[in-house]
This record gives structure tokens, sequence and C-alpha cells, in this order.
């Protein structure tokens, strides 16, 4: 039944050929329509509704009907989760207290990063700008075919150390109970939200979530995180209502490999994005046949032999690729394409890596396999797909915050600049910019 396992090595000789390449690993958009007329109906109805909405289309596509008056996850579902991980897999919440830690590091660089500025000006007075939280955000934990405590930390902890206010997140609740008060969220989401200190889990997803957070008490500044592609959708029509961190799509990983990189371990890789979903895509180039042809035949034995084989033979046979091609075609490939995950595994990555400014993540040489990026090695596993990585960087601390600009002149300034400042307006055809400079020019 799976037959679709063993990829042929398709050869990239020519740059004109390029577009279609990167056309031919754009996922399927076929039920669109279908999706946004679906979601402007959720929102609408949220906005013109409120509550009511969300709870109704809730228990419509999640089968739970929430109660207003207990709509958050309450505290000791989050004590009770923690307590229980604590005792009964203290390893796991090891490795969750690890994770979180390098996240949080990770962020405080970034905060650390971030400057504000102020020049000089010559009468004595500063222009300038700098950094403001976000008063209230909501941020969007998938929760339906799979849990995702990784993400939760990904998304809160960024917005904790940028200062943000208060932080609302979403995830869908489920009618299997798991611990009371919970809504059937998962007890390692409760306890990872025990420990990362956040206080409001609304058990709500998909489009009905982010409306409420955007039209109902909420009300929040922006929303962020992946989901789906009704919360993915979801976001795009909000947009305006309020800010979003960007549209994330199905995962993507490009490999570029020489004869230097391993194929047993090139191919786990591969398994690893293709295993997400069966929209992942996962693409390796090599210009060594060899290399191309053992990674064909480990990924073939692996994925005949997974416990996720069904989602492997759908997204391998759809947006798998092996291809043949030499280092200057393959850089031109990244770059055109823009993947989410760009993997170097080749002998001198460094030498690779000044060209290769388009993807979203760059894992530079053979030890820096994905999977320490999804699970916190620091940076964000939130990152940007579907091209968007040619213009828009990995979920953040700046994400959750703006710049404001900063005009402090002091008289002299004001006196200096007025002249050519009426020129300018009265240029334009606005004298009473004109009039409003002059009058500090002639203040004494
Ligand atoms: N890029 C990243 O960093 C990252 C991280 C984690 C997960 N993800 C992605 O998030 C996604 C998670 O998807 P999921 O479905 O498991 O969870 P989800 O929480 O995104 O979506 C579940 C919600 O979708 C809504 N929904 C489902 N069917 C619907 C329908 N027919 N009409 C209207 N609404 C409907 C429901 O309200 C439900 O609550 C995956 O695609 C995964 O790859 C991405
Ligand atoms: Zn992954």
């Amino acid at each position: 039944m799976y037959r679709c396992y063993f990829i042929p090595i398709a050869d990239l000789t020519d740059r004109a050929e390029l577009p279609r390449w990167v056309a031919s690993l754009t996922r399927s958009s076929e039920t669109e329509e279908d999706t946004r007329r679906t979601v402007a109906a959720i929102l609408g109805d949220v906005r013109s509704r409120g509550l009511d909405a969300a709870l109704d289309w809730t228990e419509r596509l999640d089968g739970v009907r929430l109660d207003p008056a207990a709509l958050r996850v309450s505290a000791t579902a989050f004590a009770e989760a923690r307590t229980r991980l604590d005792r009964e897999r203290p390893e796991l919440m090891a490795a969750l207290r690890v994770m979180i830690g390098n996240v949080r590091r990770f962020a405080e660089g970034q905060r650390a990063c971030l400057h504000d500025l102020e020049l000089p000006l010559p009468g004595g007075g500063t222009v300038g700008e700098r950094w403001c939280p976000l008063g209230t955000v909501g941020v969007y934990i998938p929760g339906g075919r799979a849990f995702y405590p990784s993400t939760l930390a990904m998304t809160v902890i960024p917005a904790q150390v940028a200062g943000v206010g208060r932080i609302v997140g979403v995830t869908p609740p489920r009618p299997q109970p798991t611990l009371p008060g919970a809504w059937g969220v998962d007890p390692l989401v409760l306890a990872c939200a025990a420990e990362l200190g956040l206080e409001e889990l609304i058990p709500m997803g998909g489009a009905q979530a982010l409306g409420w957070l955007a039209y109902g008490e909420p009300a929040v500044d922006l929303v962020a995180g992946p989901g789906n592609r009704f919360v993915a959708e979801a976001k795009r029509q909000l947009l305006g209502v309020c800010g979003i961190d960007a549209l994330a799509g199905p995962t993507e990983l490009l490999v570029l490999a020489d004869g230097s990189a391993d194929p047993a371990w090139v191919a786990e890789d591969l398994l690893a994005q293709a295993e997400h979903d069966p929209d992942a895509a996962a693409v390796l180039v090599s210009g060594d046949r060899t290399l191309l042809e053992a990674v064909a035949t480990e990924l073939a034995t692996r994925a005949e032999a997974s416990p996720r084989r069904e989602i492997l033979a759908q997204s391998l046979a759809r947006h798998g690729r092996l291809v043949h091609a030499g280092k200057e075609l393959a850089i031109a490939l990244a770059q055109a394409w823009a993947p989410e995950h760009l993997e170097l595994c080749v002998g001198d990555p460094e030498a690779w890596l000044p060209a290769l400014t388009a993807a979203g993540a760059v894992f530079i040489g053979s030890a820096s396999a994905e999977a320490f990026g999804d699970y916190g090695a620091g940076p964000n596993h939130v990152l940007p797909t579907s091209r968007t990585a040619r213009y828009t960087s990995p979920l953040g601390v700046a994400t959750y915050l703006k710049r404001q600009s900063l005009l402090a002149l002091a008289p002299a300034d004001a006196r200096a600049m007025a002249p050519w400042v009426n020129r300018l307006a009265e240029a334009e055809g606005l004298p009473h910019h004109g009039r409003s400079a002059d009058l500090r020019h002639h203040h004494p």
C-alpha cells in the first residue's frame, strides 16, 4: 500500500528551471476558497454575537460545551499537572525545564540587542525611538491532532521577555477529560504553562478562538502562534483589527549536503520533517550522486519501518525531492525557495553561509540537526513558511515590541528648522504647517 518511499533522483542543471522547481514545492490550495468562506462566517458570527458565538462554534467543531462562568483553565489544574509530572515523570519535567531555560536565555539575548536610539540636535534637543512592549497579546497553541508544549514555550517566553502586560493563551479543548477544570487540555501543556507562569489559558481553538481574542473581552493588540489552515486564514482576515506575527503554513526543510554527510543522518532529518504533516516538504540537494543514492535507500528502509509511515508516504510522495545539482545551483534554489529550515551538511558550511540569506533558520554543519531547533536549543521554532522567509523573520522578542518615534526639540532647534519647514509646507500647499512651525521661529 505504501509504495511511495522511493524518490527518484532528479537533475537540476539549468538556472532557468528554478521557477518550476520552486512552484512544484508550493502546497495544494484546492480548498483555499472553502477555508476563506468558513473562516469569514465564524469571525463574522463572533464579531456580532461575541462569546456566545465562540462557545457555539467550539461545541460544533470541537464537541465541548464550555462554561462561560469558568472559561479559563483553573489554577488548580495547572498546579496539579505540574505536581503530577514532577512526581510521575521527573526526567520529562527536567527536559521541559531545560527547554524553557534555553528559550528564555535566547529571548533575553535578543532583548539585549534591541537598543533605543537618541540622536542629538544642534540646538540641544534630540530625536530618537524606543522599543515599547505591546499591551495585550493572544498566543495560539495548536491542539487538534497533536499537543505542542514546545510551541507554548516558544510563543509565551518571548512575550514575557518583551514585557507584554497580559498574555492570553488559547488551545482547543477536547471532550476526553484530562484534569478537573482543564477542558481536556493536555497535562504536559498545562505543566508547561505552570512552569512558565502563564495565568490565562482559554480552552478554545480555531477561528472562533482568534475571533474572540480580537473582538471579544481580551481585545488583543496582536495574535501570534502557528496552527492549521483555519488558524492561518483567521489571522489573515483579522490583520488590521489586530497585529499578527506571520502566516505560518506547512513546514519545510531543505538539506544541502556534500560527500562528507552521513546518509543515515540526512535520511533521518528528512523523515523528521516529513513526519509532521502530509503537507510537509523535505528536500535534499547534493552534487554527490553516491550520497543521493545512499539517502534514497536509507529513506525507503527507515520509512517502511516507521510508526508514522502513513504520513511519511503522503508527504514524501508529494513534496519529497532528491536533487542532483552543483553548489551554485543548490544555493540559487535555496535563495529562490526561501525554505523555513535549511541544513548545511557540508564539510565547509561557513563558506556556504554568506550567500544563504533567504531561509528562516540555518542549521550549520552536520551536528546541527533541525530537531534541536524544534525542541529548544534556543532560537524559536515558529518560523516563516511558504516563501515568506524572503521578507519576514522568526517569532521572537521583537514580534511583541513596537518602535515609537520620539521628537524632543529644544527652542533653538525649532527656530533653526522653521524657515525650511515653512518653505516645504508651502510647496505642498499646507499653509498651517508652515504657520505652526513659524510660531516657534518667532518665539523668543
Ligand atoms: N510552524 C510551527 O512552528 C508549528 C508548530 C506546531 C504546529 N504547527 C502546525 O500547526 C498545525 C496544527 O493543526 P491541528 O489541526 O492539529 O490543530 P489546530 O489547533 O491548529 O486546529 C484545530 C482547530 O481547527 C478548527 N477546525 C478543524 N476543522 C475545522 C473545520 N472543518 N472548519 C472550521 N474549523 C475547523 C477547530 O476549531 C479546531 O479547534 C499543523 O499544521 C502543524 O504542522 C506548526
Ligand atoms: Zn520538526
